[in-house]
């Protein structure tokens, strides 16, 4: 009481008494001062986000923001496009302190992919996604800068580009063989499971194609590379402290999070060292017949950081991705008998009697290419786009988005939504692209599996010609069952998951091969 009378008396004086003043503990003072200047200035954001027209969304609750009505049984994407319905396409979240916009109508996608693309192209920034991109070397994760630019013109020349494309069909068709000979071999009634054979492919061709050996069988610290990738995808996510950049570090240390990125990022790096190794070593041992890999042709150019992230790109961007298309594909065929009787059809008149399928014969099966639309319609393998920032204020369906804030677009709910695809949307009817020709390489934006702008999948033409080789051998030389007691209409559609949206459920299916005679 005392204390507080003489302060007022000095204050009121106009001189503050050293003395007094050194009665408190040395820190009052400069806390006092941040809690007052910290108090002034987020009441001057509050007001100045105040006087801008934001999107609307539900409440949010003081910390966690929305996170409590978006972690919940059905899958965000579920969730998310049902909060579209109630609050609009334009939809504004907070997951702990970041604010997202959520986009959910082709009318707004085209807004973000194509009017205010260079506004918001940039990808957020994450403490995994720095990590795993070996600081940002790479193009998928990488800020919206020069580097950004120049990684991807490599990308698509050296791994994109006609003459790897060209070693990508070569290899293809070489394991699809090996492939076709092992289901082959398969006794009788025997269940397959189609993903882990599909993604076994996958891996086998990209490997051989961007490094010159699938590296299957091998492990870095007990792990496969199928293991760290995976891993990786899981740790790319959402952390603590992306969401509550402010304390979240605490929490990810104290959950073993940041121990658990650590070890990823070492698995991750000793395993591509030990590609980049084998390339060295082979430099001074290679034979003349040798056709150099993706590896190989960028080595010389790239630092070691950016060829490791560039590899990291490849698997994680086109592995998972068309496998998961792949499987998709399969279920709704396996589910559909009419579609998959068409296009069987269609595939063997346009094959005829021969040992094996050509890209020539693929070019004819028109029926096909909409089957593979409309797999890529349903199930989009990323439900979302890839994160992007906001880096300069833009409106958006006539609402403000400021920078700094994250957008997420729904290709998934575009994909279903009814006002495009009319009362049959959740339908798979690959007949509907006979009318409409969407362009799905992210220049209209009625289905975007691929996204669009700037940062649109380069890898998008690989991607379809390879599910289009795929799924025309695999019906080519069999026929697909459902296994003893599971009927084809009980097919599990079931899909969950982060980044990719897969089966909840292994597909497994008998197959048998076709008789020519029947
Ligand atoms: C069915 C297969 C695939 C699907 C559905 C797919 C989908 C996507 C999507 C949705 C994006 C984000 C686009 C955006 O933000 O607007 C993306 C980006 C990317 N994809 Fe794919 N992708 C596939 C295959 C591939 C393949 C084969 C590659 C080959 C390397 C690849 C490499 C990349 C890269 C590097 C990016 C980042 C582009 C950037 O940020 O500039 N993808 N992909």
């Amino acid at each position: 009481m005392e204390i507080t009378i003489t302060i007022q008396t000095q204050v009121k004086q106009g001189s503050i008494d050293m003395d007094i003043i050194s009665f408190f503990p040395s820190w009052i003072l400069p806390t006092t001062l941040l809690l007052f200047f910290t108090s002034i200035f987020m009441y001057a954001l509050g007001r100045r986000s105040s006087s801008f027209k934001l999107p609307p969304g539900p409440k949010r609750l003081p910390i966690i923001g929305n996170l409590h009505q978006v972690l919940g049984k059905e899958g965000v994407h579920q969730t998310l496009w049902n909060l579209s319905k109630t609050y609009g396409p334009a939809l504004l979240l907070h997951f702990g302190a970041q604010p997202f916009l959520v986009i959910s109508s082709s009318e707004m996608a085209t807004e973000v992919l194509k009017t205010h693309d260079e506004k918001l192209c940039t990808r957020p920034y994450s403490k995994a996604t720095k990590l795993l991109s070996f600081n940002y070397m790479d193009v998928a994760f990488a800020p919206h800068n020069d580097h950004w630019r120049d990684m991807r013109k490599v990308l698509v020349s050296e791994f994109l580009g006609a003459k790897r494309i060209r070693l990508y069909k070569n290899v293809m068709e070489i394991e699809m063989e090996a492939l076709i000979r092992s289901i082959s071999s398969h006794s009788l009634n025997t269940t397959v499971n189609l993903e882990d054979i599909i993604l076994s492919l996958v891996y086998d061709v990209v490997g051989k194609v961007a490094f010159g050996n699938s590296y299957r069988g091998k492990t870095f610290n007990g792990r496969t590379l199928k293991d760290i990738v995976e891993e990786a995808q899981v740790m790319g996510g959402a952390s603590f402290s992306f969401i509550f950049p402010t304390f979240g570090w605490i929490l990810d240390e104290l959950t073993g999070w940041n121990r658990r990125l650590q070890k990823c990022y070492t698995d991750f790096d000793g395993f591509l060292q030990m590609i980049l190794d084998d390339h060295l070593y082979q430099n001074d041992t290679k034979t003349s017949g040798h056709v150099n890999d993706f590896v190989d042709d960028c080595m010389s150019r790239l630092t070691t950081e950016e060829m490791k992230a560039l590899v990291m790109n490849v698997l994680e961007g086109a592995v998972d991705t068309s496998t998961i298309t792949m499987v998709w594909a399969m279920s709704e065929l396996v589910k559909n008998p009419r579609v998959m009787q068409k296009l069987q059809n269609e595939i063997r008149r346009c094959v005829g009697r021969k040992s094996k399928v050509d890209e020539s014969d693929i070019t004819k099966m028109s029926y096909l290419k909409m089957v593979v639309k409309e797999t890529l319609r349903l199930h989009p393998p990323a439900a979302f786009l890839m994160g992007r920032e906001c880096v300069s204020q833009c409106q958006i369906g006539g609402y403000d988005v400021l920078p700094g804030m994250k957008v997420m677009v729904t290709a998934w709910g575009l994909g279903r939504d009814p006002r495009i695809w009319k009362e049959n949307a959740a339908e798979f009817y690959p007949e509907r692209f006979e009318n409409i020709k969407p362009d799905i390489g992210g220049k209209n934006f009625e289905m975007i599996p691929f996204g669009g702008g700037r940062r649109a999948c380069p890898g998008n033409n690989m991607a379809t010609s390879t599910v289009e080789f795929t799924i025309s051998n695999l019906l080519y030389f069999f026929n697909w069952e459902t296994p003893a007691g599971l009927k084809k209409e009980d097919l599990d559609m079931k899909e969950n998951g982060f980044p990719f949206l897969r089966r909840t459920t292994p597909l497994c299916l008998v197959p048998t091969k076709h008789n020519w005679e029947d």
